[in-house]
């Protein structure tokens, strides 16, 4: 779908991507990075909007350099700023966005209602957009990206500005733009547990440059670690305490999963095997507690984004050392 080859983008005072070299094949994929990392950049130059420094880029086997237009026609762009006219109302920009694509009239009517309808805005359609909340024009943002049949849609920044509700539904409206009508996706986020549940692969980028790229699954092996989370009780108000006392006294060592949703009540602790299993279950049950999960953790791709800018950090002060 994707294909860069030593990408640099150079402003006056800042390199936007430096020397990047990535493969994104059909699915969703997410761009994760924080502010600044260069994710729009990359997303500009795709597009044929804006000239590299240095390299290529393949779109759909369309070089961005000579064929911006047909890219185009064939790749949606939800944009991550705002940028909807607030005296129209969604039906109206949807169907000129529509038409700017080439569709005749009856046809961008209808791609319009459908593609309005499938990222759930209904009657309001009708109502001047300067009206909408936020997570309305980022619907209205989805749906001109979408109207007019893509193979291929950038998403930046989509989730930008909704509450945790509104992330959920534009998360698992993404994901549908893929299961049921089969265009890819390229998304971007600046939080990167957000992609995990979205993307099958994650392209990393930090300070322009690409630290990694591998499909969500790799991300997320699962480990030898097992989280337990317990109940509370008038006799042991602290379940989390106590069992993490009862283990210690049978000599196994639990760590608090911090950091983590909840963190308070999880306990870690390496398995050993099957007998770790039946230990656990044992000391939780002589204690009268209730076991809400326990559960082999996976790794979250935050941790592995974390391990990867420690090391680089590392290297970097290893490198500082040397000289
Ligand atoms: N037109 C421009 N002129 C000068 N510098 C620019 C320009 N566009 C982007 N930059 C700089 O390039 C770097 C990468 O910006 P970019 O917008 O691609 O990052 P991003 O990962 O998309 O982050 P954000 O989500 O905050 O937009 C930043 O340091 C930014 O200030």
């Amino acid at each position: 779908m994707i294909a860069t080859e030593s990408l640099s983008k150079r402003f006056p005072r800042v390199t936007a991507l430096d020397r990047l070299s990535v493969d994104v094949g059909p699915g969703v994929t997410g761009l994760v990075g924080a502010n600044g990392a260069g994710k729009s950049t990359l997303i500009k130059i795709l597009l044929g909007l804006s000239p590299a420094t240095e390299g290529r880029a393949e779109v759909l086997g369309l070089d961005v350099a000579t064929d911006g237009a047909a890219i185009r026609e064939r790749v949606g762009y939800m944009p991550e700023h705002d940028c909807l006219p607030p005296d129209v109302s969604a039906t109206e920009f949807v169907v000129h966005m529509a038409r700017m694509s080439g569709l005749p009239a009856t046809a961008a009517r209808e791609r319009t209602a459908d593609t309005l309808r499938h990222v759930g805005l209904y009657e309001e359609r009708y109502r001047p957009i300067g009206g909408y909340s936020t997570g309305m024009k980022q619907r209205v943002k989805l749906a001109q990206a979408l109207v007019h049949d893509p193979q291929l849609v950038f998403l930046d920044e989509p989730t930008n500005g909704l509450d945790p509700v509104g992330r959920d539904e534009m998360l698992g409206l993404i994901r549908r733009i893929h299961t049921d009508f089969g265009i890819s996706v390229l998304v971007t986020s600046h939080l990167l547990g957000e992609l995990e549940r979205t993307c099958d692969h994650v392209v990393v980028v930090d300070g322009g440059k690409l630290l990694r790229s591998s499909s969500t699954r790799d991300f997320t092996q699962t480990t030898t670690t097992l989280a337990i989370e317990v109940t509370d009780t008038d006799e042991h108000p602290d379940g989390t305490r106590a069992v993490r006392d009862a283990l210690h006294a049978r000599g196994v060592t639990v760590q608090d999963a911090g950091g983590l949703p909840g963190a308070g009540h999880i306990l870690q602790l390496t398995a050993q095997g099957e007998d770790t299993y039946d230990l656990v279950r044992d000391v939780i049950a002589d204690l009268g507690l209730g076991l809400v999960r326990m559960e082999q953790r996976r790794h979250q791709i935050a941790e592995v984004f974390k391990d990867d800018a420690d090391g680089d950090a590392q290297r970097k002060e290893a490198v500082g050392h040397g000289n």
